[in-house]
């Protein structure tokens, strides 16, 4: 499948899995506003991606999902340049155990108002075209994780945002299309947060025990989503032992939701 005519809006994608998402669609012919709190490094970035892809393909835009407005304003500014939003990519986050409450505002409130602006921008009863809304959450999100409670609650919320969401039985009226991402630990920069913790050693263990991802093994999850035509209640887990499943409706009804 091919994007031509699609545009995609990414955040937290100067680096790491947002920026391999980015590419990924943009390599498929998606015009893509990809967005991040790192301004220098997404500017390098969106310069490479110009030249590899097409001045008129790729935007980059300074964002802190933290901040509603600054959100806001990037979303209406990829609108307004591209024309529309057909596929939002909440991509953003982070581990900080010690400032937990920067991991809420950042990995679970910035998706839910990342989520709303494009639910209120795509819905087709409100002259929207409709879309695809992926959210980047984590095993962390379906089973809990002793050294990074905050990082599971946030992505366990998440997830609950999502399956409410993908469950509302008025959403192919709607035009929406909700799916969501879980890989377990991505060889990317957050494996490597600034601070340790007492339990650094235990996760130096459980990497060992449980391998990790390659990002590209995560980017064909990703692709699977976007792709699909219908991924609305599909969840996907990519893990180092069982690589890319698929979680349909029916085993979420299975788990009495
Ligand atoms: N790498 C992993 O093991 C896993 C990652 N994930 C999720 O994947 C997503 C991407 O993470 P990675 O690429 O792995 O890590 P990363 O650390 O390489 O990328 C995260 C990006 O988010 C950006 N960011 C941080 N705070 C922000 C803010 N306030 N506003 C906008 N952007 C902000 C960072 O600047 C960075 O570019 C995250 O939501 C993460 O929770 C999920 C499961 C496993
Ligand atoms: C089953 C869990 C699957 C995925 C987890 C996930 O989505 C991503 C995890 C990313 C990073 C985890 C880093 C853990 C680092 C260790 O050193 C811990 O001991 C650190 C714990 C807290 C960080 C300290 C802090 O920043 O406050």
């Amino acid at each position: 499948m091919n994007f031509i005519n699609q545009v995609a809006f990414i955040t937290g994608a100067a680096q790491g899995l947002g920026k391999a998402f980015t590419e990924a669609l943009l390599k498929k012919g998606a015009r893509v506003c990809f967005t991040d709190i790192q301004g220098e490094k997404g500017q390098k970035v969106e310069s490479d991606f110009k030249g590899k892809y097409g001045q008129k393909n790729v935007l980059f835009l300074t964002c802190d999902v933290s901040s509603s407005q600054n959100l806001k304003n990037c979303f209406q500014r990829a609108v307004s340049t591209f024309g529309g939003v057909d596929i939002m990519v909440n991509n953003a986050g982070i581990v900080d155990e010690e400032n937990w409450k920067n991991v809420i505002n950042i990995n679970l409130v910035g998706a839910l108002e990342g989520s709303m602006l494009a639910i209120e921008h795509m819905r087709t009863d409100k002259g929207g075209k409709g879309g695809k809304i992926i959210n980047i959450a984590s095993t962390a999100g379906l089973t809990g994780v002793f050294f990074t409670p905050f990082y599971s609650a946030a992505k366990f919320g998440l997830v609950g945002f999502h399956r409410s969401w993908a469950s509302n039985p008025y959403i192919g009226q709607l035009g929406l299309q909700f799916g969501c991402l879980c890989p377990a630990f991505t060889d990317t920069a957050i494996l490597y947060p600034k601070s340790k913790s007492q339990y650094d050693d235990d996760f130096k263990k459980f990497i060992g025990q449980y391998g990790v991802n390659k990002v590209e093994t995560v980017v064909e999850a990703f692709l699977m989503l976007v792709e699909s035509e219908n991924c609305n209640q599909d969840i996907i887990t990519v893990t180092a032992q069982d690589g890319i499943q698929y979680h349909y409706k029916e085993n979420l009804k299975k788990s009495n939701l």
